[in-house]
């Protein structure tokens, strides 16, 4: 990027692009919120009024929580203006990078993506927050698709770190770079993921939260009790390690057994384990046990490496106010 924090635009003044504002203003970024539809003055008037008052109150709450200062937060919002339909160009055109977030309907994003590309400047990046339609898929209405990909954000987008970029057969790999190291600098992590559908988060949650649904539904235990498992048990756990490396932790085999034995006892294909946790049953890369599973634990002092995870789970528990002094002789 030409300078240290460049100018940003939002297409689309709804949840996200509010969201993303936020992120970027937090961040001594100017944001120019671009309508993607045309409205009359009053109406229009009634956006700006209510997407400032959104990320005032967001930028007030970070300062209330202890993130800095409230008495700033008017400083920071002034850096977000709110932009009408007829004035896109001048606004796209300044920004390094765009952020399209109109709603998920194939043919509005093509259109909203086609007119907003043709407003850019030379060498700015435009990005789709799309949750689910593949960069391929749209990057054929886009004036450059070398500077095009979808940047997925998790909502809301100012908290969670994660953004899910996605780079299409035809970007640069110079365009990921840049939205990387862009997003790396205003405190984001950025992963890069194949065009598949739903991404990597999407697709992992659809599955964990339609079986939490379907337990609801059949009775196994009241939404109450589902939820607390969830944040002391599921997410507990996952936040520290992630899902591949807690298969090491556990094993493998494990994974192998427990999915042979929900495929029977449920009756469903959908708990079936895929091809390379059987192949990793076969040729014995079952994880810590082995020094081989989906991550390499070969030359690693294990026993520092175990302590460090432990350090984490405890500092969870810390955070938790789980955290409980031994019973110690009298
Ligand atoms: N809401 C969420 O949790 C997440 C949403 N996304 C994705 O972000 C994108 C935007 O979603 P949201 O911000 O939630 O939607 P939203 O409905 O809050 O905002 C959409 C914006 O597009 C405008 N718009 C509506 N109809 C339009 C039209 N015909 N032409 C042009 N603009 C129009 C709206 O006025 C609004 O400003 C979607 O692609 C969605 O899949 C991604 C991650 C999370
Ligand atoms: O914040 C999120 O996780 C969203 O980005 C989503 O993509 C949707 O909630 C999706 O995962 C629903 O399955």
């Amino acid at each position: 990027m030409a300078s240290e924090r460049p100018p940003i635009a939002c297409l689309g003044a709804g949840r996200m692009g509010r969201g993303i504002a936020v992120g970027f203003a937090y961040a001594g970024h100017e944001v120019a919120l671009v309508d993607a539809k045309p409205r009359p003055p009053e109406a229009f008037a009634a956006l700006e009024r209510e997407a400032l008052a959104e990320i005032g109150d967001a930028l007030r709450t970070l300062g209330e929580l202890g993130l800095f200062d409230p008495a700033h937060a008017d400083s920071l919002l002034s850096r977000v203006r709110v932009v009408p339909e007829a004035a896109a160009a001048g606004a796209l055109g300044k920004a390094a990078v765009v952020f399209e977030g109109v709603p998920e309907i194939l043919d509005l994003k093509r259109d909203a993506l086609a007119r907003a590309s043709a407003m850019m400047a030379p060498g700015a990046i435009l990005a789709s927050t799309t949750s689910t339609i593949l960069v391929d898929d749209l990057s054929p209405a886009v004036a450059d698709p070398a500077r095009f990909l979808n940047a997925h954000w998790l909502n809301p987008a100012y908290i969670v770190p994660l953004v899910e970029v996605s780079p299409g057969r035809d970007t640069a790999p110079e365009t990921l770079a840049r939205l990387n190291a862009l997003l790396e600098s205003v405190g984001k992590v950025p992963v890069t993921c194949a065009a598949s559908p739903g991404f990597i988060v999407p697709r992992l949650q659809t599955l964990a939260m339609n079986e939490a649904a379907r337990m609801v539904e059949e009775g196994v235990a009241s939404a109450e009790e589902i939820d607390r498992a969830v944040k002391y048990g599921f997410g507990f756990r996952f936040g520290v390690l992630g899902m591949l490396e807690f298969i090491d932790w556990g094993g493998g085999d494990i994974l192998y057994h427990a999915s042979r034995y929900l495929t029977g006892a449920l009756g469903h294909e959908r708990y079936r384990a895929p091809e390379v946790i059987e192949r990793n049953m076969r040729d014995g890369r079952i994880g810590l046990r082995t020094g081989q599973g989906f991550l390499d634990y070969a030359g690693r002092d294990i026993d520092s490496y175990r302590r460090q995870r432990l350090g984490a789970l405890v500092e969870r528990l810390r955070a938790e106010g789980l955290a409980k002094p031994p019973v110690l002789p009298d």
